[in-house]
């Protein structure tokens, strides 16, 4: 081999070590799942199945906490066999990711009655004894999950409702068909392809400098409070969302805004939450709550802000009546947000 030849294989060597990372290899793995069914047929053979009953996940308790257990291919096999249902049913589940040693994860319904006459729904507490957990609705459950399970469960319920609600093509009105991996659905009569709907909500925390303004609506847990959050319109960019909402919401106008992050929100449908810190001026802070989308909304000091984060639950009645003031749990992006701003407050009043 010629030196330039050494060079050249070396620097090739380089990259394609490079580009088999671990994290490479298991993306273009799971796009090959989603894209080939043969393939996502093999990785269900040596895959884990996360179960789930009308959207609520199967979980076991473990030290106040919820862990999910995982079911491979055979112990579910044995699992519909021994409710009389068929195996096929299988094809119903939703690949949702893969291990960094690229075993594949799937989730299934075993609650949903699908438009196929195979998949009836099979009865929750038989199934609750048997697989020795409880299927638990994810919103009450989410807080005492590991990071890692609570996201993999907010893919999976989102994916499994989407395909739940998504069943007809809206244009021949005949069943569509999903491919194996569920990242799609055909139908067959016009080859209309369906994707699983995401909706772009923007989430804002305004500042005027010294204080942050945060809201209620009635539907919120009692004495909790959040920034203000709303679905992008047709035609908009985020950033106009961002002062169409603030303007609608409190009457006010954005001065200026600023990006923080983005979070998956399976509830109540699957929204992309896209968070941002924006500013108004200082002499402008009047708020006018639009009581149809608010219950109320006010400006809240550095200090109140910084002493909420810290409070614990369970949030229960004072004795004068009131809840107390609290926040989003640190899963919520909103929590980050207002999190980021109090850390920001605190260092730039800090002496230089
Ligand atoms: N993760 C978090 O930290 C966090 C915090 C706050 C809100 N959220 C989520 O943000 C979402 C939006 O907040 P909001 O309720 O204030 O929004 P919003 O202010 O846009 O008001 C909701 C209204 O918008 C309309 N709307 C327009 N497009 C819609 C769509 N695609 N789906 C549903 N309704 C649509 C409906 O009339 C609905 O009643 C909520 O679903 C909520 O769960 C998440
Ligand atoms: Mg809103």
């Amino acid at each position: 081999m010629s030196l330039y030849c050494g060079i050249a294989f070396k620097r090739k060597f380089f990259w394609c070590y490079r580009l088999l990372s671990t994290y490479v290899t298991k993306t273009r793995y799971l796009f090959e799942l989603k894209e080939d069914d043969d393939a996502c047929k093999k990785a269900q053979q040596t895959g884990a199945f996360y179960l789930f009953h009308g959207l609520a996940p199967l979980l076991q308790t473990s030290a106040h906490q919820y862990m999910a257990p995982q079911h491979s291919l055979l112990e579910l096999e044995r699992l519909l066999g021994k409710f009389g249902q068929n195996a096929q049913r299988i094809d119903d589940s939703v690949l949702i990711g893969c291990s960094e040693q690229q075993k594949a994860w799937f989730a299934l319904d075993l609650g949903l009655d699908n438009s196929s006459s195979i998949s009836a729904s099979l009865s929750k507490p038989e199934m609750e004894t048997e697989l020795k957990g409880s299927f638990i609705e994810l919103r009450k459950a989410l807080l005492q999950l590991n990071a890692k399970d609570a996201s993999l469960l907010s893919t999976a319920q989102a994916l499994l409702r989407w395909h739940d609600a998504h069943q007809f093509c809206s244009r021949s009105g005949q069943p569509t068909k999903k491919n194996l991996a569920g990242s799609k659905r055909v139908c067959p009569s016009n080859n209309i392809i369906y994707y699983p709907q995401v909706a772009p909500v923007v989430i804002t925390l305004v500042s005027d400098g010294t204080r942050c303004l945060l809201a209620r609506q009635s539907s919120f847990p009692k004495g909790m409070y959040s920034a203000l959050a709303g679905f992008c319109d047709i035609g908009e960019s985020v950033e106009e969302t961002v002062r169409r909402e603030v303007a609608e919401e409190v009457g006010l106008e954005v001065e200026s805004l600023q990006y923080c992050a983005s979070q998956h929100w399976p509830f109540p449908n699957s929204s992309l939450m896209i968070a941002y810190h924006a500013t108004v001026k200082p002499g402008q802070t009047e708020i006018q709550v639009n009581l149809r989308e608010l219950e109320t909304a006010a400006w809240f000091s550095h200090h109140e802000v910084a002493t909420a984060l810290k409070r614990k639950g369970p949030y229960t009645q004072q004795q004068n009546g009131t809840f107390p003031f609290w926040l989003p749990p640190k899963l919520a992006i909103s929590h980050q947000l207002i999190k980021e701003w109090v850390e920001k407050q605190t260092s730039s009043s800090l002496p230089a």
